[in-house]
Order: structure tokens, then sequence, then C-alpha cells
């Protein structure tokens, strides 16, 4: 299916809920759980450092070297599937991207708090495209001070396309909340283009 906009003021967003195959999708999910070098990293939030309730790997070129929530992050090289999938998102997105953060939401448990993907080395109007695999999750966005707007829920199936660009990231932010419901695994990749650093 083609990436479709979502109107949404202040922000630039697509989507293509079906842009894998169910059962690609459902394959990939297998390969990179198992194939990933996934860690759990801690979180330093108001001088306390917390694990993160997810598993993360960063992969990319090597330049693609990044600051995030206070940790920095050494990109592994692309591996073959990776770089294969780098490729035809990069097509669909008609953009280039030299690195791609990798999250495991084991279960329902896990989750991913409110931010904006706004580091300084992702530039001031970011391309971000973000490819789910596995259980459906909500994703939410809420308007950021200054923009009056109710949030959006946007439920990301297996094998989905979200492209978030323009201001997307300086008008709103996004999370991903727990769930009580009884969920397998869920897998992101969102692939990034990060500036270099000396
Ligand atoms: O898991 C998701 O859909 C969101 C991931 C995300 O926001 C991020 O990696 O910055
Ligand atoms: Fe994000």
């Amino acid at each position: 299916m083609p990436l479709t906009p979502i109107p949404l003021p202040g922000a630039d967003l697509q989507f293509d809920p079906a842009f894998l195959p169910e059962a690609e999708a459902a394959a990939l999910l297998a390969s990179l759980t198992a194939g990933v070098a996934w860690e759990q990293r801690n979180i330093r939030l108001f001088g306390q450092e917390f694990p993160q309730p997810r598993l993360t790997a960063w992969y990319g070129d090597a330049e693609a070297r990044y600051t995030y929530s206070n940790l920095t992050w050494e990109p592994r090289p692309w591996t073959p599937t990776l770089q294969a999938l780098r490729q035809r998102v990069e097509a669909a997105a008609n953009a280039r991207f030299n690195s791609v953060l990798l999250n495991l939401y084991r279960d329902g448990r896990d989750s991913m708090g409110w931010h904006a993907d706004d580091e300084p080395e992702l530039g001031p109007t970011p391309i971000i495209a973000s490819l789910s695999l596995g259980a459906l999750r909500r994703f939410r966005l809420r308007a950021r001070a200054g923009l009056a707007h109710p949030p959006l829920s946007l439920d990301l199936p297996s094998g989905s396309l979200l492209l978030m660009r323009g201001a997307t990231q300086q008008n709103w932010q996004h999370a991903l909340p727990k769930t009580t419901r009884l969920l397998g695994p869920r897998l992101n990749l969102t692939f990034r283009w990060v500036a270099g650093q000396a």
C-alpha cells in the first residue's frame, strides 16, 4: 500500500498500515528478535538510574553516534537484514537514513514515555521512519506547549510504516503506553539521519 497523509496541525505524518506483508513482518520479527544484540540500558531521570522498560539496540554507519536520554550510542555495523530494510524504507520515504534505533517491547508492560525526537544531532526537521513488527500497540501523539489540539491515537499493526517529518517533533510529543492486554512482543525500528560528531 502507499504512504498516505494523516492530517494533524503542525505535524507531517505519512502512514502505510501494510508496508510489509504479514508473513514477511512475522518472519522479520523472529529473525531480528533472535539476531539483534539487545541491551536493557539504564536511563537517568532526576539523578536516579532506572532500567529502560524495553530492550534496545542501535545500528548504523560508523559516524552515526547519538546521545539520547543522557546515553551515548555507538552504532553497531549494519547486518544484511537491517541493510536491506534500510534500502526499502529509504525508497518508500524518499529520504536517506544512516542509522536505526530498535526497540523490543517484550509484552504490554514494556513502553516508551512521552518524548520528541528533537536531539540536536537529528536537525530541526528530522525525517523519522518507524517500522512496526509484531503485536499491535497504540501510539499516542500529544501537542506540545503552544499548540492547542487534542491528542491522537494511532494503532500500529505489524508491517506498518509511519513517517514523521517536518515540524512534527517541534510541535508534538509521542509515546507508546503500557497496556494490560495480554500481548506478545512488538519490535519497532526507527530509521534516522544523525549528523556526524567529532
Ligand atoms: O515504538 C514506537 O512506536 C516508538 C518508538 C520511538 O518513539 C522512538 O524510538 O523514538
Ligand atoms: Fe520517538
